[in-house]
């Protein structure tokens, strides 16, 4: 007998979970849920993946665009892919579906498993750290990649035997793609060091219009070390274990490898201030001086940039 494919929904595929509809459709059923634009352009010409990931074009694929699903259906893995500043109202929108499922978190920022965990009953956090854009609504590009894709049990490892399984299942699914998955015994600290990458490239690049690589700029060394600083600083008073002995030891890897491994990319918040959407800087640099308050930790840095960045919002609604 054939081997039984897993079912798997992506909820709130744009470039990120379009890009993994494409890469695991292969071996799983996957369907989406994406906005009406994407469903019409993939159903017309198919879902198509450029970049390196390779090559993929799906023709058999499901686009939900509401909730307003076929009752009783249950999916092994709902990957959920929205901005970190969706979560919440898509967990509300597909409440149904996630009572009886595993969710996954493939975003970026800190606090969405924590929501995702009132409306399933399994939680795998995930990091992703990989840049994918759009070419068209139905043809995405990945550019290029830091780390492999990082998934575990959250908020650890402390699970049961059948917990362990799912997750092996789930980092299994992606390898029998091509894909890599690292399965993390701490994704806490693996979502908080992902974070320190976005906290320092994400907002500067955004204000900046700069493409990533630009970062290694000398003028911007002493702001990118405090918001380092900052996050180390809160990362401990939250009890969070991250693989750098020192600040400045993540910064010497931020600049001399992950700064050159995405190049002349830009990063997501860059194209949610040049789109006029909100960012997620409140998961992020704002995520940070809120904790550090909580403890009494100075975040001059995480602040100043989160108030920028509320301000590009502002001034961008009321352009647009
Ligand atoms: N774009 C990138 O290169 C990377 C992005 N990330 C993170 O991955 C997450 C997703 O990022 P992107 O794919 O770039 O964002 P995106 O904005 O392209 O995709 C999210 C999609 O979800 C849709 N959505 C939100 N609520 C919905 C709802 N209720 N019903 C239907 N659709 C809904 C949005 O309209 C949007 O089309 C973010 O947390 C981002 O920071 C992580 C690594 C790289
Ligand atoms: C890893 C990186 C920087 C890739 O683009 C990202 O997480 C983002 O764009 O938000």
């Amino acid at each position: 007998m054939p081997e039984k494919r897993p079912s798997v929904l992506i909820l709130g595929a744009g470039a990120v979970g379009l890009s993994f509809a494409a890469v695991l459709s292969a071996h799983s059923e996957v369907s989406v849920v994406c906005r009406e634009k994407y469903a019409k352009a993939i159903y017309e010409k198919g879902l198509e993946l450029s970049g390196i990931w390779g090559e993929h074009l799906i023709r058999e694929i499901i686009c939900y665009t509401s909730p307003d699903m076929p009752a009783g259906k249950n999916y092994d893995y709902t990957i959920i892919t929205a901005k970190g500043t969706d979560t919440e109202n898509i967990c509300n929108e597909y409440v149904k579906v996630l009572r009886n499922t595993t969710a996954v978190s493939f975003q970026n920022g800190i606090g969405n498993e924590d929501i995702i965990q009132r409306y399933a009953p399994l939680v795998i956090g995930g990091t992703v750290s990989t840049n994918f854009g759009f070419i068209s609504d139905r043809h995405l590009i990945i550019n290029s990649q830091s780390d492999p894709v990082k998934a575990g049990i959250y908020p650890d490892s402390h699970c049961s035997s059948k917990e362990a399984d799912i997750l092996t299942s789930f980092i299994t699914m992606f390898s029998k793609c091509g894909i890599e998955v690292i399965e993390s015994k701490d994704i806490r600290s693996e979502i908080w060091s992902k974070s320190l990458l976005n906290v320092a490239v994400n907002p500067l690049a955004a204000i900046l219009k700069a493409p990533i690589k630009k970062l290694g700029d000398d003028d911007l060394k002493e702001t990118i070390s405090g918001l380092i600083n900052e996050t180390f600083l809160v990362a401990e008073a939250e009890g969070i274990d991250l693989p750098w002995e020192s600040p400045d030891s993540y910064a010497s890897y931020l600049r001399n490898y992950q700064l050159n491994a995405f190049g002349e990319v830009y990063p997501s918040m860059y194209y949610d201030i040049i789109n006029a959407k909100r960012t997620e800087i409140d998961l992020l640099n704002g995520y940070i001086a809120k904790t550090g308050r909580k403890y009494g930790i100075e975040t001059p840095y995480n602040t100043c940039i989160t108030n920028l960045i509320h301000c590009f919002e502002k001034s961008r609604r009321i352009l647009f």
